[in-house]
C-alpha cells in the first residue's frame, strides 16, 4: 500500500539532535512523574521542588509548538510519534514502550509499568492495560501493511497485572477488505493477565485518498 503521505526528508543528524535534546527532558519528567507518587521527602524539600519544577516550566512554555507533533510527523517512511502516550520519546506519560514488529504482522515489547500507572493496590489500571495493548495491536497490523484506525477493542482481564516488568505480544489474525483483525497479550511474572482483539480499520478518508 503507498501511504498517503509524502515522505519525511527530514535529515538524520536533524533527527539525532533533537533526540538528544529532547529524550532527556522526558527522562528526567518521568523520574518526577515516579517521585510524585513515590518520595516521601519532607514538606521543606517538596515546597523547594516544587519552586524547582515551577522554574523549569517557565523556561519551556516561552515558546509552545502550533502543531501536535503527531500532526507534524505524519510523513511516510520514518515516523517519529514522539508525542505518543506509548512509545513517544518526548512523553514522560509513555512508559516508554520499545516496539519490536517484523512484516508477518507480529509485534512486542518488553516494558516496566512503575507506580505511576497504579489502578488497584500494587496493579496496572486497567486503562492503562488497554492503551498498551490497543498501540501494540496497531503495530502489528502497520507491520502487516495495514495500517488503521481501531475500531473495537474488547478486553478480557483474567489476572490483576502486577506493577514492574512486563511483556505484551500482538498479532494479526485475519484481514478482509478495508478490517484486520488482531490479537494481543499482556504477560507478567504469573502469566498472561489480559488479553485483547482488535478491529483496525483503514477509514474513509484515507482510502478515499488511496483509490
Ligand atoms: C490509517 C489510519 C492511521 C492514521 C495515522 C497515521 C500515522 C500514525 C502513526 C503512528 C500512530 C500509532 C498510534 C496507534 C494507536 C492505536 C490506535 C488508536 O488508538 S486509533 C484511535 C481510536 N479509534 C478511533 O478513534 C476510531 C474512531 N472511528 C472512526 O474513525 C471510524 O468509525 C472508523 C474508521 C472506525 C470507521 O469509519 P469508516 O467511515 O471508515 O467506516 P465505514 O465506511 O462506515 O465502514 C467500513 C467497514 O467497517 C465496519 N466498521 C465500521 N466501524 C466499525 C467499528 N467501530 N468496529 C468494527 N467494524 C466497524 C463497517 O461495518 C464496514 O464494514 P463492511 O465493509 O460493511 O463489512
Amino acid at each position: 500500500m503507498n501511504w498517503p503521505f509524502p515522505p519525511d526528508e527530514t535529515p538524520d543528524h536533524v533527527v539525532e539532535h533533537e533526540t538528544a535534546t529532547w529524550g532527556p527532558l522526558a527522562e528526567a519528567a518521568r523520574e518526577l512523574v515516579d517521585l510524585c507518587v513515590m518520595s516521601d521527602v519532607d514538606p521543606e524539600e517538596v515546597a523547594a521542588a516544587t519552586a524547582d519544577v515551577e522554574a523549569a516550566v517557565a523556561r519551556l512554555r516561552k515558546v509552545r509548538r502550533t502543531q501536535t507533533l503527531g500532526q507534524e510527523h505524519l510523513p511516510a517512511g520514518r515516523r517519529r510519534p514522539w508525542g505518543n502516550p506509548v512509545i513517544g520519546l518526548r512523553n514522560p506519560i509513555a512508559p516508554p514502550l520499545q516496539v519490536h514488529s517484523v512484516p508477518e504482522g507480529r509485534s512486542e515489547s518488553d516494558f516496566h509499568c512503575g507506580p505511576a500507572y497504579e489502578g488497584p493496590p500494587g496493579l496496572v489500571h486497567g486503562g492503562v492495560v488497554a492503551l498498551i495493548l490497543d498501540q501494540v495491536l496497531g503495530h502489528a497490523v502497520g507491520a502487516k501493511g495495514r495500517p488503521g484506525m481501531t475500531g473495537t477493542l474488547t478486553i478480557v482481564y483474567r489476572q490483576g497485572t502486577p506493577l514492574g516488568d512486563l511483556r505484551v505480544e500482538a498479532w494479526v489474525e485475519r484481514e478482509d477488505g478495508i478490517k484486520t483483525w488482531a490479537k494481543a497479550q499482556v504477560i507478567g511474572p504469573d502469566g498472561v493477565t489480559a488479553e485483547a482483539e482488535g478491529v483496525f480499520i483503514l477509514p474513509r478518508a484515507i482510502r478515499e485518498q488511496l483509490a
